[in-house]
């Protein structure tokens, strides 16, 4: 773990047209806290769903993608200003009629390689999903961390969707058997260094969750942190692809592989996910948003931006008074928003750069 808080990764300018409510937003942020208050629909979520773009390609809110451009727009843009350790970058993320167009500097780039030059997590409403959602969030988030620590492991992850894909249209229209042996060997050999970089990715993730965890929900015991590969990774996955092939083609499509893996958490006071009220939920999914942000400052040597939307929304003052001190010991720039600024934060960060929102329009009030 680490010992002495590494600087943070600060987003100092952000521009933001034809998002949501957003038609154009232009304003500096400050290297700490930045806290944007505004009643309900003002746009403030939108600001957070924008600082994610740049780092995710997509939103935070499940299924946004079409609900992203402001009504009428065919489109939007994103632009930041980022401060790194080594010096500052532009950065951008437009939908335009020609899709995604994601640019660094003022040149155009693969979307991955603006993704790995802007690192943003974010917990939000929605958050819970994460631990009691489907697994796709947890694979999502999983391989997020993954991609910035191993930069094989786009091709590696592309490699296996693209066998994945291969041998599903097969199973589906297969006339031939004996046709699946060299599918079942090729994904089997995809798989292996996919499911070899999450399991290690996690390894090294699992004691900063534990002491999140510990920390925050403490009146649940001792966690338990599993892993799941989506195949059993003692024996061959070729083998069980053989094994399993009648089902397979019954169902048209694989059903083992690192396209199935997921994660689990429990307590001795709560064994399963389902057995956690929604306030403890996100708090577990909070204790996973930082872990991955502490790794990923241990790793990169700087922090990454941590947004925090509607906080006050199911978590009581003193879990929210005990999440803040965990992020205010960090050393992340942090992007917050409330309908009204948290009393939590009391105390706690003292002097935040301090934003109101309206009806799409950002201004700095101190
Ligand atoms: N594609 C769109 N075009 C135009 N307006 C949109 C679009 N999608 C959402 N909106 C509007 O944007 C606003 C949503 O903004 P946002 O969720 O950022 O608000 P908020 O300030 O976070 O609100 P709350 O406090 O309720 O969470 C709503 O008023 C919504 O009607």
């Amino acid at each position: 773990m680490q010992k002495r808080a590494p600087p943070g990764m600060n987003l100092r300018e952000l521009r933001i047209e034809n998002l949501r409510v957003l038609a154009r937003a232009e304003f500096a942020l400050a290297p700490g806290w930045n806290v944007f208050t505004g009643p309900n629909g003002a746009g403030k979520t939108s600001l957070l769903e924008a600082a994610y773009l740049l780092s995710h390609g997509r939103s935070f809110r499940t299924a946004a993608r079409e609900a992203l451009a402001r009504d009428g727009s065919g489109g939007y843009a994103v632009f930041g200003e980022v401060e790194f350790a080594g010096g500052r970058s532009r950065v951008g993320l437009a939908r335009t009629a020609r899709g995604l167009v994601a640019k660094v500097d003022g040149a155009d780039v693969a979307i991955a390689d603006l993704l790995r030059r802007t690192a943003v997590l974010c917990f939000e409403p929605g958050s819970h999903e994460l631990i009691a959602g489907a697994s796709d969030e947890r694979r999502r988030y999983l391989d997020w961390g993954v991609f910035h620590v191993e930069h094989a492991f786009l091709s590696v992850w592309r490699r296996y969707q693209r066998v994945l894909k291969q041998r599903n249209a097969l199973l589906r229209r297969l006339v031939d058997r004996s046709e699946l042996a060299p599918w079942d060997h090729e994904l089997a050999r995809a798989a292996e260094p996919l499911a070899a970089m999450r399991r290690a990715y996690f390894d090294t993730l699992v004691p900063y969750v534990r002491g999140l965890l510990v920390e925050l929900l403490p009146e649940l015991g001792e966690p338990t942190i599993e892993f799941e590969p989506g195949f059993d990774d003692s024996a061959s996955l070729e083998r069980t692809l053989a094994d399993r092939m009648e089902r397979d083609l019954a169902r048209g499509h694989t059903s083992r592989g690192p396209h199935r893996a997921d994660w689990s958490v429990g307590f001795e006071a709560a064994r399963r996910r389902d057995h956690l009220s929604r306030g403890q939920q996100k708090l577990g999914a909070f204790a996973f948003v930082l872990a991955q942000a502490r790794l990923f400052a241990a790793q990169e040597g700087e922090w990454p931006i941590i947004c925090l939307d509607d906080l006050a929304s199911e978590v009581d003052v003193e879990h929210q008074r005990r999440l803040l001190r965990s992020v205010a010991r960090s050393g992340a720039q942090v992007l917050l928003t409330g309908t009204e600024e948290p009393s939590a934060l009391e105390g706690i960060v003292p002097d935040p750069a301090r934003f109101h929102v309206e009806q799409g329009r950002v201004e700095r009030l101190s």
